[in-house]
């Protein structure tokens, strides 16, 4: 393989610069010239591109978000998008293509195997929604984002006896509210695969306030229900003073961790020598800190299910 692309798609997450400087670094050493898409498949379907070379990748280790910027395309979702996207890689003489992204991202990749094109997937994503890889690179940043800033919220909300209900992302997962909910001692984890009670909730929290427990800490995931109900519910029924932080974006920047900066050279690497071995049409994963690596196929009908440790570890927590 003389030539491979690499594209960052989706919501960008910490981690996906580390992973390209990986990619690129492996490229070169086994002269191959490498090429980067900016803005995901828009640049694809351009083609919007740039050569990469070593310098290119330098100093981009301990950046968060991606250099090559990400985006969301409703236009590579179409047929005539992804033949586009094929023709100019074949224009381009681009043999082999990287795709970092998170479930959506890796279907599009799908799709581009389907047409006959060489593609590995590499799961990038704070949402931790994609089966076969126990952590999708970016989460690990974002779960410690996420702990900075529930400690600094429980001081103020321990000096003024309120609740505060903080929404974290994941869109229709909880992976991100259970585990942080539980690394930050929360008193509920809110989320989308475990119903809840909210007039429960009330009732426990007034028992704790009764006990002399008089603040609260409880994470939403952004898929679970709307923080500003939520809160206005407590306050109704118990009278507690409530307050609302939506994280948000703050969530998904900043310099990745070590794991995460691990983890994406590992996986740029290990992409790179997949292709070169002639291997096509699958998704580099991490399972018991081993490199894994799933067919795309398996991963687009597959469904990521909730850590059955973590949720008695939540329970037996009191979470
Ligand atoms: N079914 C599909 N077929 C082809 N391309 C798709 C498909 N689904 C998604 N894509 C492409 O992938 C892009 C990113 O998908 P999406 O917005 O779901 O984000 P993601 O990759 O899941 O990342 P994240 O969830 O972390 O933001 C879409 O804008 C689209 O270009
Ligand atoms: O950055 P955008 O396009 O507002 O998307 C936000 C969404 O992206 C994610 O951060 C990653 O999928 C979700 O958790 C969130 O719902
Ligand atoms: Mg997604």
């Amino acid at each position: 393989m003389r030539k491979i692309g690499i594209l960052t798609s989706g919501g960008d997450c910490s981690g996906m610069n580390a992973a390209i400087r990986s990619a690129v670094r492996s490229g070169l050493r086994n002269n191959v010239e490498m090429v980067g898409f900016r803005k995901g498949y828009v640049g694809l379907m351009k083609p919007d591109y740039i050569t990469l070379d070593s310098k290119a990748v330098s100093g981009i280790l301990h950046r968060g978000g991606t250099f090559l910027q990400s985006a969301r395309s409703p236009e590579f979702r179409t047929i005539e998008g992804q033949q586009q996207a094929l023709a100019n890689l074949k224009n381009l003489g681009v043999e082999g293509l990287i795709i970092l992204g998170g479930d959506g991202s890796l279907t599009g990749a799908l799709a581009l195997h389907n047409l006959g094109f060489p593609v590995i997937g590499i799961p990038a994503s704070i949402d931790n929604d994609i089966p076969f890889t126990d952590m999708a690179l970016g989460v690990d940043t974002a779960l410690n984002n996420i702990i900075y800033a529930v400690d600094c919220i429980k001081d103020t909300a321990s000096s003024h006896a309120r609740a505060f209900v903080i929404e974290v992302m994941g869109r229709n997962s909880g992976y991100l509210a259970s585990i942080s909910a539980i690394a930050a001692g929360a008193e509920y984890a809110l989320v989308p695969e475990r119903d809840f009670d909210l007039s429960e909730i009330c009732q426990q929290l007034r028992a704790r306030y009764e006990e002399g427990r008089d603040n609260a800490i409880i994470i939403l995931a952004e898929g679970a229900g709307n923080a500003h109900q939520i809160a206005d519910s407590i306050k109704d029924a118990i009278g507690f003073e409530t307050r609302v932080t939506v994280l948000g974006h703050y969530q998904r920047g900043g310099a990745p961790t070590v794991f995460d900066r691990l983890l994406a050279s590992r996986l740029g690497k290990n992409a790179v020598d997949l292709l070169l071995k002639g291997e096509k049409g699958l998704m580099v994963g991490l399972s018991n800190n081993s490199i894994i690596t799933t067919s795309l196929e398996d991963v687009v009908k597959g469904e990521k299910k909730p850590h059955d440790e973590m949720l008695r570890l939540a329970e037996v927590l009191g979470i």
